[in-house]
């Protein structure tokens, strides 16, 4: 018997971020690997017109479930959503919910964060660092608490090159950082922005550091754990190899790149591509979130959760296995021929910018507005730029991340424990696994059907068929204006054109003579 399943059997589990991408996986993995858990609790906000029961109710349909549906049918009866809101006091959870989690939690998962790169300071410290603080405050009172287990980024410290298993001190005290957020102008605070965070690339890595050292200091108060997974992309084998439901990380690229709208993309083609399936990272922290109840480390232990110096990749394969995969299974309706122009040089990715994203684009809108329609594809365009800007400094670099603490976890789990909860990254192949990433993103996330891919090959060859047409139209048109305005360019065409046909004619001559 398992021993991770075992121990979550009978406990009461509270997951924040559980609508989000991570959330869904821990809570399915979660339900399938340990139907006799007690319950688990879940904070929701109400979104996008929805009451946080429409969001549940919505979210128990989704596919990432069929799984445990099949074998749970009644799974969700497990799951008590919370009214919450991170940004909030108190995460506004009402006091009879709160005496409710007071009492009966166990472990806390926390997911939630904002990730988007261009948050807001004020937003991203509201929800990062002090929805932070204020679910540790709740965690400090729970009678029951056995395990706290905080989800970080492997770039929380990105600013360094090497990264160790440890916490290392806070820009700045963060205290005093959010008190001057909160009376300071919003234009103000971005305009100072720059000059707050310093080395960090974004608002986002540098708020999951400052988060980081809240969690720490808690150390006293119960068993805490910090997991830093690096870009978490589609699922290696549960709940279904590919499963991906964000354009978030890699992912959004990728998907540009099968549509043939990304032909170039600002990347080291050396540097290592850090991608983890979303799986590993479930799998490990349900692992940790035991080993932490039960062994109760005494000190607070982080877990580097990367592939890179186990088994590395770099983004250069990750661009080939991408294309080449799309060639063979292709989206529907494809802007252009998938291919990627992969360069870190600045010049050399402006050039193909212009030549293959702007150019189309505007001959495409162009189009568009003849035949009567709005223009669209050069609006597409800019925010395709605007996000590889925000991208390219996580892929023109690389990092390096000990992971001890996740090497030395796999030494304690039963062979049992190891096949179910598997996070050996080791036997991960790269080349399938991006395939399987390519065709769930088509899957799950853009819903087409693999039966359309005949007609996706057809659309392929025609799209061929017009690049060529056009290649050839304008090679024309660009000699014949030359040849009107050069006399030197009309003997070189002359010239060419006669050699060409001496060697026709020889050629002729000899194979009569022959025969
Ligand atoms: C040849 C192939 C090469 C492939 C590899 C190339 C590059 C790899 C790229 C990146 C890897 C580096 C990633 C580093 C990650 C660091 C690890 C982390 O710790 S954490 C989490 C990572 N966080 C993120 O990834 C968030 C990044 N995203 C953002 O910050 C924002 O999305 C944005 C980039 C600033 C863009 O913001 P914008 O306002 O313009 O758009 P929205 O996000 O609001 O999206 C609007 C809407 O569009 C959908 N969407 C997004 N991308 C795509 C897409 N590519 N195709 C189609 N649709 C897309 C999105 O889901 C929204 O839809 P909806 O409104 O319905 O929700
Ligand atoms: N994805 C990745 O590549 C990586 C992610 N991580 C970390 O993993 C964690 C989960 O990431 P991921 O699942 O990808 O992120 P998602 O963006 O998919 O999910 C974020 C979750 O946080 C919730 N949330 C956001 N704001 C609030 C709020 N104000 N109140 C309550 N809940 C809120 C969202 O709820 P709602 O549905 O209501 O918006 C959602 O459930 C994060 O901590 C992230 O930093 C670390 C490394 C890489």
């Amino acid at each position: 018997m398992s021993s991770i399943a075992a121990y979550y059997n009978g406990k009461t589990v509270l997951i924040t971020g559980a609508t989000g991408f991570m959330g869904k996986v821990l809570m399915e993995k979660l339900l399938r690997s340990s139907p006799d858990v007690e319950a688990v609790y879940i904070l929701v906000r109400p979104k996008a017109g929805q009451s946080m029961q429409e969001r549940v109710a919505n979210m128990v349909k989704s596919k990432v479930f069929d799984r445990v549906r099949e074998d749970c049918p009644n799974f969700q009866e497990k799951i008590k959503p919370i009214n919450a809101e991170l940004t909030q006091p108190n995460l506004a959870i009402s006091a009879k919910d709160s005496q409710e989690l007071l009492s009966q939690v166990n472990v806390v998962f926390h997911c939630a964060a904002t990730v988007r790169f261009d948050e807001p300071l004020k937003h991203a410290l509201l929800l990062n660092v002090m929805g932070t603080q204020q679910l540790l405050l709740l965690a400090r009172q729970m009678q029951k608490l056995e395990a706290f287990i905080h989800i970080s980024t492997a770039y929380a410290n990105c600013n360094k090159r090497n990264i160790e298993e440890v916490i290392y001190p806070p820009p700045v005290e963060t205290k005093k950082l959010c008190d001057l957020v909160e009376w300071l102008d919003e234009s103000i605070i971005q305009e100072i922005t720059p000059k707050l965070i310093g080395d960090w690339p974004n608002t986002y890595t540098y708020t999951k550091a400052l988060a980081e050292y809240l969690v720490q200091q808690e150390k006293e108060h119960f068993n805490i754990a910090i997991i830093r997974p690096s870009i978490v992309g589609a699922s290696w084998h549960e709940p279904f190899p590919g499963w991906i439901d964000n354009f978030n990380g890699a992912s959004g690229m990728i998907i540009a790149a099968g549509k043939g709208i990304l032909q170039t993309v600002k990347v080291n083609n050396d540097a290592v591509a850090d991608l983890i399936p979303v799986d590993v990272v479930i799998n490990l922290m349900l692992a940790v979130g035991w080993y932490t109840a039960v062994h109760r480390p005494k000190t607070v232990m982080v877990y580097n959760c990367t592939t890179g110096g186990i088994n590395p990749f770099c983004w250069g394969e990750i661009g080939y296995h991408v294309i080449s995969t799309f060639k063979r299974n292709p989206l529907e309706q494809t802007f252009r021929i998938p291919k990627a122009q992969m360069t870190s040089n600045h010049l050399i990715n402006q050039y193909w910018i212009t030549v293959s994203h702007k150019a189309p684009a505007m001959l495409y809108d162009f189009y568009l507005r003849l035949t009567g329609r709005k223009p669209r594809m050069m609006k597409i365009f800019n925010r395709l730029h605007k996000s590889m800007m925000l991208l390219e400094y996580f892929t023109c670099q690389s990092w390096e991340w000990s992971s001890e603490n996740m090497n030395m976890l796999m030494t304690q789990l039963s062979p049992e424990d190891r096949r179910l909860f598997n996070f050996d990254v080791r036997q991960l192949h790269w080349s399938e696994y991006i395939e399987n990433y390519c065709i769930g993103a088509k899957k799950y996330l853009l819903n087409e059907d693999m039966s359309g891919i005949p007609a996706a090959k057809q659309h392929l060859r025609k799209l061929r068929n017009i690049q060529y047409a056009f290649n050839t139209t304008l090679l024309v048109i660009i000699w014949r204006i030359f040849i009107a305005r050069s006399q030197m360019a009309r003997n070189i065409w002359y010239f060419v054109v006669s050699l060409c046909y001496k060697f026709l004619s020889y050629f002729r001559a000899s194979s009569t003579l022959r025969h």
